[in-house]
């Protein structure tokens, strides 16, 4: 064996233990991929394309905490217009999210909880979800991931006292735990 054999072997090596951190590794892949795939990879997340766009400019990320934390200071700068963009998104809570997209597939999971065969329930949710609009002017958005229906409905009538500001930062901390449950789907097993 020559010590260029030995070189050819070590390139080999590495290249293949490369491939597979790039696959099975998200975070890995996130870091590599040309800019386009990176975004693909976050886009489901939340539909704010400025979020998920600086997102990708901040990498590489040396952990996810890292990459988290970005997350986080980003989504921290939303407001009103980041909101109403988002929900165009996110299906009102107990109509059954329909549709082959990535977020409709994230929607019915995250509303598996939410036990629409209850008629009385998903007609509570009905009439609940219109007052809302009604008086607010937008889609009612809350974390639903594990939470019942009940609960969603009861955070629901809760919600509908509050002043217009208030709300506002309300619907907005529910996207942030949205989107952070989603990017924590994305990157972590
Ligand atoms: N209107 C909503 O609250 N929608 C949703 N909440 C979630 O947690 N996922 C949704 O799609």
């Amino acid at each position: 064996i020559t010590e260029a054999d030995v070189a050819v072997a070590m390139k080999a090596w590495s290249q293949a233990v490369c491939s597979v951190a790039e696959t099975s590794m998200p975070l890995a892949r996130f870091n590599q991929a040309d800019t386009q795939a990176a975004k693909a990879m976050v886009q489901a997340c939340v539909a704010i394309p400025a979020w998920q766009e600086a997102l990708v400019a901040g990498r590489p990320y040396s952990s996810f905490t890292a990459l988290k934390k970005h997350a986080v200071e980003l989504a921290d700068c939303w407001q009103t217009a980041e909101l109403n963009l988002a929900l165009s998104a996110h299906p009102r809570i107990g109509e059954r999210p329909t549709g082959k997209s990535e977020e409709a597939q994230l929607s019915r999971g995250e509303q598996a909880a939410v036990n629409t065969a209850d008629q009385a329930l998903a007609q509570a949710l009905a009439k609940g979800n219109a007052d809302y609009e009604e008086r607010f002017g937008r889609v009612f958005l809350i974390r639903a991931k594990g939470l019942s229906g009940h609960e969603i409905l009861q955070a629901l009538q809760r919600r509908m006292a509050s002043n217009p500001e208030q709300e506002t930062l309300e619907a907005l901390e529910q996207l942030r735990q949205i989107t952070l449950l989603r990017l924590e789907g994305v990157f972590l097993p």
